[in-house]
């Protein structure tokens, strides 16, 4: 019999925790790494996370360990699920740590800001590792449905196909079907930037705008997320597909998204500082909707909806004079 696939999942957050379980009931030994030494004698003791998943019981192949070297060795995929600004600090001191020739699993969806790079670019400019050895989970994938074993579809990106193939293996199991993709720049950005357009609809639903308007978000924070891939080198289908249209509808519908629940909040009138204060876990959007237009900035993109996000969030522009802005841009044809 072969031994079975080792995963290391580095961030025992709420993805982090249900893509172990995936990745367990697919058949692989997983190891958790936590850095808080009490979260992880829960999950060893009570078999659940009770921080970040409540309720849900682990498979018996799922353990936690802060010892990071520990989870790190002999992994034949090291699974990245902490927060996008934190990852290049936290990689550099798990590198020398690495087992060898293991495949870099990236389950985030930020650009880094300052340096406005996909994640993928930041484990490369960290551990140093060819991007065949890189691979990227996305699509519509919120956490605690997974966790619940409800039936979703992901991309499984990586620019080496038989790295992706061997990937989507270690994670197929009858509630979670991998599609494999080599757009990594694609499959990035549409989760990435969904997050954003995510915190607009959400700003939408809170200021009561109805459904035309979260159709009409929707739709055109596609538009815009496509024209930066295509600005850099991805693939535009790959907006129509799982990473892109897929993630989009299911963050911009779900009240489980962190994103889109942030945006209500705003959109109700809670200030800044009382949304964070009520969040709990990493909205990327918050931080990443600087760093996607920082990006769009640098190639010259026009990325309307996530400028006026960053001026809502970081700007203290109210809601409802970013509507109005919106609705009176210069009439233009749709494709452009
Ligand atoms: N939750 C979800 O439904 C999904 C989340 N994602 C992405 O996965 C990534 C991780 O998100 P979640 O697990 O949901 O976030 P989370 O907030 O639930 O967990 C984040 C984890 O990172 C750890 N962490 C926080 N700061 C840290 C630091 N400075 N150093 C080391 N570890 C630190 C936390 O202790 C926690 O274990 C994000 O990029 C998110 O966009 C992607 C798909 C689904
Ligand atoms: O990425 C997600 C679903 O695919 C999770 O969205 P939030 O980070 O907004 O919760």
């Amino acid at each position: 019999m072969n031994e079975p696939v080792k995963a290391a999942v580095f961030g025992t957050g709420s993805w982090g925790t249900a893509f172990g379980m995936v990745l367990a009931d697919a058949g692989c030994d997983v190891v958790l790494w936590g850095r808080r030494p009490e979260l992880v004698e829960a999950v060893n003791s009570t078999r659940t996370n009770p921080d970040y998943l409540p309720g849900v019981e682990l498979p018996r192949n799922v353990r936690a360990t802060a010892d990071a070297a520990e989870a790190a060795r002999g992994a034949d995929f090291t699974v990245l699920a902490v927060p996008s600004q934190t990852l290049r600090g936290n990689l550099a001191e798990w590198t020398p740590l690495l087992a060898p020739g293991t495949v870099l699993v990236s389950l985030m969806k930020g650009v880094e800001l300052g340096s406005a790079m996909r994640m993928s670019e930041v484990i490369e400019d960290v551990a140093k590792v060819d991007p065949d050895r890189i691979a990227v989970v996305t699509g519509p994938n919120l956490a605690r449905e997974i966790a619940a074993r409800m039936p979703a579809a992901a991309v499984v990106a990586c620019t080496d196909e038989a790295v992706a193939r061997r990937l989507q293996t270690a994670c197929h199991t009858p509630y979670f079907r991998p599609y494999t993709n080599t757009d990594v720049v694609g499959c990035e950005l549409g989760g990435a930037v969904k997050n954003v357009i995510g915190l607009a609809v959400g700003i939408a639903d809170g200021m009561g705008l109805g459904d035309n308007a979260k159709g009409s978000l929707i739709t055109r924070g596609l538009a815009e997320t496509t024209r930066l891939g295509v600005a850099l080198g991805a693939d535009p289908l790959t907006f129509s597909g799982l990473a892109g249209l897929g993630d989009l509808v299911a963050t911009c519908s779900s009240p489980l998204s962190r994103n889109h629940t942030f945006g209500t909040n705003l959109g109700k009138g809670m200030t800044l500082e009382e949304t964070i204060a009520v969040t709990r876990q990493t909205a990327e959007g918050v931080k990443s909707c600087e760093s996607v237009l920082d990006l769009a900035r640098r190639h010259g993109v026009d990325m309307p909806l996530t400028e006026t996000v960053v001026s809502i969030v970081h700007e203290g522009k109210s809601p409802a004079v970013a509507v109005k802005e919106l609705m009176s841009r210069s009439a233009k044809p749709e494709r452009r």
